[in-house]
């Protein structure tokens, strides 16, 4: 599979794989969130067809059933580890999981707001350069987005050091963070990049809804070589990107309808379903500003 790098990724770029269409949408757009952009079509591969229904059963079944692929290519892929892989500031805890009930309000919020229209499958908002976890409802972001951060924080707290902690969760944050919505089909996936690094600083959040997906890591030098690590992540899951995995390393998710994961000298195959993933990151200073020299076309 192609790897994109940031620039690849930054919408109406040159060079962008796909043609992006963005435009703001005040309609859907809560009164306290600063922007909504709607990417009517985004960098996300897709297959030719897309199941349509939402958050289907997505119960494993034996590796041994032929009907599901095991990779876009149809060659084999290696088993997905569903522990934390060895990349320098890559967190990931496969037992810290955002609850149901939040996560069932966050998927119903997203929905009723933003992917309520065919086509949308990408959607990005801008807090402000305020709030804190312990006043989360000052960030800017949809209060169900806010409370979602003040509970990633608190769970994913023990599991990180004190400096990832506070690069995530600063007490007076500097700059804006951005929070992108992105819906996935079964059989779609994301090029392997790196976060823009013009308009993105360290420090990133992911959480996996509706369904669980491989994420494919490679380190940036040789990623076009190298074996990818394959990390499982459940649905309700979060992962974080500081350091190296957020700079030296890509990041994607290969387009396919099923995953192959490690379960002890076993694997079994996990179906995928919709997959709603919401990352939160922060916006570099001048990043936040929207217009021409802003974040738009052209940085
Ligand atoms: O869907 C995901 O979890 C990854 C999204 C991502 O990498 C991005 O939007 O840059
Ligand atoms: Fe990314």
């Amino acid at each position: 599979m192609a790897q994109s790098s940031q620039q690849d990724l930054a919408p109406h770029e040159e060079g962008s794989s796909k043609d992006l269409y963005l435009h703001t949408d005040s309609k859907a757009s809560p009164s306290n969130a600063l922007e909504i952009i709607t990417e009517v079509e985004s960098y996300f591969e897709s297959p030719e067809d897309s199941p349509n229904s939402l958050f289907d059963d997505t119960s494993p079944v034996s590796a041994t059933d032929a009907s599901f692929e095991f990779s876009s290519g149809g060659l084999p892929v290696s088993p997905a580890q569903t522990e934390a892989p060895q990349i320098p500031g890559l967190f990931f805890d496969p037992s810290v999981l955002v609850p149901p009930e939040l996560a069932n309000d966050v998927v119903r919020f997203c929905f009723e707001h933003y992917f309520n229209r065919p086509g949308v499958n990408q959607i990005m908002l801008f807090g402000v350069a305020s709030g804190s976890p312990t006043s989360p409802s000052s960030s800017g972001l949809p209060p169900v987005l806010a409370t979602l951060l003040s509970t990633v924080s608190s769970l994913s707290k023990p599991s990180l050091s004190a400096e990832t902690y506070d690069l995530l969760f600063p007490r007076n944050p500097a700059t804006a963070r951005q929070a992108i919505l992105n819906l996935y089909q079964p059989g779609e996936g994301i090029v392997p990049h790196v976060d823009l690094l013009k308009r993105f600083g360290d420090g990133i959040v992911g959480v996996s809804f509706g369904s669980s997906c491989v994420m494919d890591f490679a380190p940036v030098e040789t990623a076009a070589d190298a074996a990818p690590v394959h990390l499982f992540l459940p649905e309700r899951s979060i992962i974080v990107l500081s350091g190296d995995s957020r700079y030296a390393w890509t990041h994607g998710i290969d387009k396919r309808t099923s995953d192959l994961v490690a379960d002890g000298a076993e694997s079994r195959v996990v179906p995928r379903g919709v997959r709603l993933s919401i990352t939160f990151r922060w916006l570099l200073p001048g990043a936040d500003v929207v217009g021409q020299d802003g974040i738009f076309p052209g940085t």
